[in-house]
């Protein structure tokens, strides 16, 4: 990764063993990138120490390599009379992320993530649409991409180093100085945002997930709660969800540090208290309270939980500085996330079908509860697991579907690498009376088709994706698309 300037190492906050202080041409993560005079991240990996490819970064003549203890034991022959400067770091990840940070300067003056296991794409999103509808140059940074008055492709929810600070600092030049990000488990882990400035913090709430690549729930936890204790500085505000039994840890870890915090939730003491909500067919009207002041709005969002994500965006554009009252006005403007309780079809019988992005037992649960109020009839479900992940979440979204769901389909959702028929069984351990289709298509199509006057489908696990990964092969898939084209064959049909 190559920017028109030149830095040296010290100037990348780095110390080489031997006081040299090469002038650094680029940084490089992955040895098959690196060009002469790069610096070299040689960072430990699920897989292989990538100190096992500093040789690579001595035949490229980079000028300095970045690792830790491991890495230079890993290396110690190989670095042996060479002039390559060598910087040891007790934390290399976040001394690389720190040095990216410094490579590509300037960054939006207000920066705010949002972490929890559910939520965090809808609060980041809710949360640059309130800017934008108060006239501010804003985007929001996660799972969907970038979004708003800077946009962009994105592979990572929390993207690596190289992508995250490069597109911060193309959106300082541009004049976006408001940025709501995600940021992912992995990325806190791995300490991707460490370099990034927060004004604020927010934290959504905390379920299964992941437990493929965190050791256990204490050690996913603790990663997210790094967000509070290492990534915001001591004068960011936090602003936290109380309805989820982990918000008060946030808050006694955040308070510890003597950090502000704006609590949100149903709970008495939240600053930001829902009082009530009144669902119907096309939203909710949604009563709060603000520093004793009771308020009144109309959103145009499906799902109670979104009163939580649209209060704790509230919450984070305050705490980033804007005028409450301009933010309260903004909230009935808000549009739904792209497949986030997504309204994509309705039958001539009036029966809707939503998209949702639930790919957790929780999610699953609470997208399917919080859809009951607004619906009269039966709710029908057509959902899967994802393979290569978590196979401990299949079972459990099994059983939340079945708790919640009148009629259930359990079909595929990005088999990959594994047995689609084995996945789809382990789910149906939790639900054994559901209806088992493959083809996901068809299964949207059944789904469809067993909707009368009143019932309402949720399509789960996909959301905005546009793809269904088989092997190593991405088939172009949408479920919001497939809901239409059912419910047109559906209609042509009668
Ligand atoms: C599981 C995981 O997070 N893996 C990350 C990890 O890769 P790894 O552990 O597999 O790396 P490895 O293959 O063991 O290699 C170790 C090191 O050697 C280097 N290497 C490797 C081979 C080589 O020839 N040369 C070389 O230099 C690699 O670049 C790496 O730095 O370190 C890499 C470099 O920092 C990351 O890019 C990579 O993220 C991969 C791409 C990934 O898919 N991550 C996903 C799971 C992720 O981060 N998802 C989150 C959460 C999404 C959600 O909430 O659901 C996200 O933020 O998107
Ligand atoms: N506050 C919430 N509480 C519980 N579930 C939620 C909440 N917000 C969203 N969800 C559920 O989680 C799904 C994903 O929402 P969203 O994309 O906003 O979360 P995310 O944290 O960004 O997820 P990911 O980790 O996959 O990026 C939604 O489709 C919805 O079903
Ligand atoms: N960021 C999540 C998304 C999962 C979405 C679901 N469709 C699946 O493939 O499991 C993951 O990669 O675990
Ligand atoms: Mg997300």
């Amino acid at each position: 990764m190559t920017v028109e300037h030149r830095k040296t190492l010290s100037e990348l906050g780095l110390t080489a063993l031997k006081a040299s202080d090469p002038e650094i041409t680029g940084l490089a993560v992955d040895s098959r990138t690196i060009q002469p005079g790069y610096l070299f991240a040689a960072l430990p990996g699920t897989r292989v120490h990538g100190a096992e490819f500093i040789q690579y970064a001595v035949r490229m003549e980079a000028a300095a390599v970045l690792t830790d203890r491991n890495g230079l034991e890993i290396a110690r022959d190989v670095l042996k009379g060479t002039d390559i400067a060598v910087v040891v770091a007790e934390d290399p990840n976040q001394a690389f992320a720190y040095a990216a940070a410094l490579w590509f300067g300037e960054q939006p003056e207000c920066c705010v993530a949002v972490t929890g296991t559910n939520g965090k794409t809808s609060v980041a999103t809710f949360l640059r649409q309130i800017w934008q509808i108060n006239g501010v140059r804003a985007a929001n940074l996660g799972t969907t991409g970038i979004q708003g008055d800077y946009e962009a492709a994105l592979q990572h929810t929390t993207p690596a180093p190289l992508t995250l600070y490069s597109h911060l600092s193309a959106m300082a030049h541009a004049g976006v100085d408001h940025v709501a990000m995600e940021a992912s488990s992995h990325g806190l882990e791995q300490r991707r945002l460490d370099g990034v400035r927060l004004v604020a913090a927010g934290f959504t709430n905390f379920s299964q997930d992941h437990l493929d690549y965190h050791e256990s729930f204490e050690a996913y936890f603790e990663a997210k709660l790094g967000l509070f204790t290492r990534v915001l500085g001591e004068d960011g505000i936090a602003v936290v969800n109380i309805d989820d039994p982990k918000g008060a840890d946030v808050v006694a870890a955040v308070e510890a540090r003597g950090q502000e915090t704006i609590t949100v939730g149903q709970e008495q003491h939240a600053q930001l208290r829902i009082e009530r909500q009144r669902f119907d067919a096309t939203g909710q009207d949604l009563r709060f309270n603000w520093q004793g002041r009771p308020q009144l709005v109309r959103l145009s969002l499906i799902g109670g939980f979104q009163a939580s994500n649209v209060l704790l965006a509230s919450g984070l554009a305050i705490a980033a500085g804007a005028d409450p009252e301009e933010v309260f006005q903004a909230l009935p403007r808000l549009e739904t996330v792209a497949g986030r309780m997504q309204l994509v079809a309705t039958r001539t019988n009036g029966a809707n079908v939503f998209v949702d992005y639930a790919h957790t037992p929780d999610a699953l649960e609470t997208a399917l509860a919080s859809l009951r109020p607004h619906v009269m009839g039966r709710i029908v479900v057509v959902f899967g697991a994802g393979g290569d992940r978590d196979t401990k979440k299949r079972k459990l979204m099994g059983e939340a579907a079945a708790r919640h769901a009148d009629v259930l389909f359990v079909t595929d959702d990005n088999p990959r690498s594994e047995d689609p028929a084995a996945i789809r069984k382990m789910v149906l351990e939790g639900c054994p009376e559901a209806h088992e289709v493959g083809d996901r298509a068809e299964a949207i199509l059944r789904g469809v088709d067993t909707l009368e006057p009143g019932d309402a489908l949720l399509v789960a696990g996909k959301g905005h994706e546009t793809g269904q990964t088989v092997g190593d092969v991405v088939y172009p898939f949408d479920d919001a698309e497939q809901a239409s084209i059912a419910v047109a064959a559906l209609e042509n049909e009668l």
